[in-house]
């Protein structure tokens, strides 16, 4: 796990060996300390340097160890690593950090107990506690503000954003970066510091720094932490941590932040933020009914890629290839939208501190089909209509190199009607891209009836390349994201004809943890989105079966709305009033409007609907109970493989706080007995609302006394896939 060798005479050299990402489990940390101390006691050694195996330093503690999910007893488990740090930065010897691949959590906090620390240049450092639900307390805290300053220290600890070798070093947070080899660098380096004095290395002796504006900086950034995660616990705990190390002594702002540490570590919310973390690892490993999967499907390379359509999400797209690297060739015939991608790609180049130049000639544009017949995959972007795409692949069809991948970014269009238009149904696949698509993390893969496993393994991996995390499931209405959100929409709509209010809603919906509730959602993206869908489903607009009921559709309750606010011209943000009022025209500050109430009265007094008193735990439970039956139907169809895809889909796609999980494992903490028993509940109440009768799925899983969500997926193995 780490063992020493002399190289160079007189330079210890320790190898961190924990593959595949050399966490600091408790086992790990007591050997790597036990190295360090034997190296340190060998006469012949006179400088350290530590470096990880595989060509990664460290990804932190061991966050199995740290979730309980591996048995390790608790103290011995979280306070090795503490021990092991101390050790380090109390060493004799001068202690080298060689940081290549990641320096991330414990990772991190054991290069700050180092001496010095270089970096290659395409290492990433950060302290992502917070996104687990904990903060760094391996004196992470603590040390980091006194070597880069508390308004850097804040930042990171609090987001848990990583930075580049290159950051890193403006921040001086490493003091060499190399683009060779990370441990000749290091070595090298060692030996001209082996007999440097060690006293202000070491950043627990050192006074912190003590800026005239502290105050309102830790201010500041608990706002920051408490807006950016409503609710959550971590991003606090993490600033009054940092706060400590401006406060106290070393020692003291070490005890509050264990204790800190320890009040999180056991807290509900870490549990679920670390059930994300598991989630996205697990959703990587998708199969296909017929046994192809993530480990038998090679993808195939993508060296070349074209993106038909620059608006808003063809834009986003096409700057997520140029940022991966991959030549994109881009079609669009509004040269207003080439000038918008270009001005993104400066933008994007800027904040990477590269030239505009390196992106810009990633892209070429071109009005021309067969400018994109050397692709090896094409993202369809254009305007969401059926028609339309289906002629477009049809074309494409003839005009692509016969092995090119078609891809549609569609987010609810049938990818299986688009795959019979090609004559290569079998490289046709959807990739739902969630806007905006550089700055999401989410890909929704829709695998349809004939993609094959190449397309699917293709799509899959081109998604991690682009930096998101990517999600296969099986081609329906909506496919998974979208088909829940449909219950979740219309419950809300339906509390309003009860008597409640869109402010009402969205606040209880915002202090749930949402970062944005329904109705403000709904402005932000456009009222005419779901407009347009209703109309081609035959909900609304004129192909409406005359003498249908307004609030009726195929028997079962309907509430017109959201069309209605359509007809006044109500789009949402767009036009400057939609279920709230704006400042103007594509303003951002919702404002309750008289206007929308007084329209919502009158339209319950047409239908003789009269208002009730509506409380937060009716509208919590109709809305989100809604969402996750959908969510069971879709596991019990097999259009999703486990809980984890749509919790994953649902945390990273649609605001669902971190720290509840996800839709999925949200019913299941609570307990799907009662969650059953609330539905079966609103159902008596609600008979024509289809979306809150039970699934069968949630009374099978009930049925079977309740088995932890760690277990559904196996469980699901049994039903029918269409994954
Ligand atoms: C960037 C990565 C590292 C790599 O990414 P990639 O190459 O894409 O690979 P992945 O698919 O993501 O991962 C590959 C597999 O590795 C597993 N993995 C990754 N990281 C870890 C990890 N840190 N631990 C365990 N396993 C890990 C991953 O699951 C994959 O395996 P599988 O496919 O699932 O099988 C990327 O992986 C990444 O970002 N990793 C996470 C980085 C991270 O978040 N690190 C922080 C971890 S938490 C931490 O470090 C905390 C430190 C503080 C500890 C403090 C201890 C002292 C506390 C004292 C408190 C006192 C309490 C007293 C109580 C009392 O008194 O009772």
């Amino acid at each position: 796990m780490a063992q020493y060798s002399r190289v160079r005479g007189s330079v210890a050299l320790l190898r961190l060996t924990n593959p595949p990402v050399n966490a600091l489990s408790a086992a790990v940390s007591r050997d790597l300390e036990r190295a360090v101390r034997s190296a340190c006691a060998d006469s012949a050694v006179r400088v350290l340097v530590l470096r990880g195996h595989g060509g990664t330093f460290c990804g932190g503690a061991d966050i199995r160890e740290l979730a309980g999910l591996v048995d390790v007893p608790f103290r011995v488990g979280v306070s090795s690593l503490v021990a092991l740090v101390d050790a380090v930065e109390a060493a004799e010897k001068p202690v080298v950090a060689a940081i290549e691949g990641v320096a991330l959590g414990g990772g991190l906090e054991l290069a700050l107990g180092c001496h010095f620390r270089i970096a290659h240049g395409q290492a990433r450092l950060g302290l992502p506690e917070v996104t687990l639900g904990l903060l760094p307390a391996a004196g992470g805290t603590q040390r980091l503000p006194r070597l880069v300053g508390f308004p850097a220290a804040l930042e990171l600890v609090a987001t848990g954003r990583d930075v580049s070798a290159e950051e890193a070093l403006a921040l001086g947070l490493v003091d060499h970066v190399t683009d060779g080899d990370v441990e000749e660098a290091a070595v090298e380096f060692a030996r001209r510091v082996a007999d440097e004095p060690l006293a202000s290395r070491r950043l627990s002796t050192r006074p912190p720094p003590r800026p005239a504006d502290l105050d309102t900086l830790l201010q500041v950034a608990l706002e920051r932490a408490q807006r950016r995660a409503r609710g959550a616990l971590a991003p606090v705990a993490c600033v009054q941590a940092v706060r400590a190390a401006a406060t106290l002594p070393f020692t003291q702002g070490l005890q509050l932040e264990q204790e800190l540490m320890a009040a999180l570590l056991p807290s509900n919310q870490a549990r679920a933020m670390q059930y994300c973390f598991f989630a996205q690892r697990i959703v990587g490993k998708w199969s296909l009914p017929g046994g192809a999967n993530w480990r038998n499907s090679p993808a195939r390379a993508v060296s070349r890629a074209a993106v038909i359509g620059l608006g808003t999400m063809g834009r986003g797209i096409a700057v997520s290839l140029v940022r991966a690297g991959i030549p994109v060739v881009a079609m669009e015939t509004d040269e207003k939208q080439l000038r918008v991608v270009t001005a993104m790609l400066e933008r994007e180049a800027a904040k990477q501190r590269r030239s505009p130049d390196s992106y810009l000639q990633l892209v070429q544009f071109t009005l021309e089909r067969r400018d994109l017949g050397d692709a090896d995959l094409v993202v369809e972007a254009v305007f969401e209509d059926l028609a339309l795409k289906k002629r477009l692949f049809a074309e494409l069809s003839s005009s692509c190199r016969p092995d090119t991948l078609l891809c549609s970014n569609t987010s609810a269009l049938d990818v299986d009607a688009l795959a019979a238009a090609t004559r290569r149904p079998e490289l046709v696949v959807g990739m739902h891209f969630f806007a905006p698509a550089h700055v999401m993390k989410l890909l929704e893969v829709v695998c349809g009836a004939r993609s094959s496993p190449v397309a699917v393994a293709t799509a899959m991996q081109l998604g991690k390349r682009l930096g998101k995390v990517s999600v296969a499931v099986a081609n329906c209405p909506g496919f998974a994201g979208n088909r829940m959100l449909k219950p979740y929409v219309e419950q809300a709509s339906f509390l309003l004809e009860e008597g409640a209010t869109p402010q009402q809603v969205d606040a209880v919906l915002e202090d749930f943890g949402f970062a944005m509730g329904v109705f403000r959602m709904s402005d932000l993206s456009g009222l005419d989105v779901g407009w347009r869908v209703r109309e081609e489903a035959g909900l609304a607009g004129p192909t409406v079966p005359p003498g249908e009921s307004a609030r009726r559709r195929h028997g079962c309750r309907y509430s017109p709305l959201a069309d209605l606010l359509c007809e006044h011209g109500r789009l949402g943000q767009k036009t400057g009033r939609g279920w709230y009022l704006y400042e103007g025209p594509g303003g951002r500050a919702a404002t309750p409007d008289p206007w929308l109430h007084d329209f919502l009265d009158q339209y319950r007094r047409r239908h003789g609907l009269r208002p009730r008193r509506i409380d937060q735990q009716e509208v919590l439970e109709r809305c989100l109970y809604a969402l996750a039956n959908e969510g069971f139907r879709i596991l019990e169809e097999g259009v999703a493989a486990g809980p984890e895809d749509i919790d994953t889909i649902y945390v990273l796609g649609y605001g669902w706080p971190a720290h509840r999980g996800g839709p999925m494992y949200h019913v299941a903490a609570v307990g799907l007995p009662a969650v059953l028993s609330r539905l079966e509940h609103f159902r008596r109440l609600h008979p024509d609302v289809p979306q809150l009768r039970p699934s069968a799925l949630l009374r099978h899983l009930v049925a079977e006394g309740s088995p932890p969500i760690s277990r559904w997926r196996e469980l699901l193995k049994g039903l029918r896939s269409q994954l």
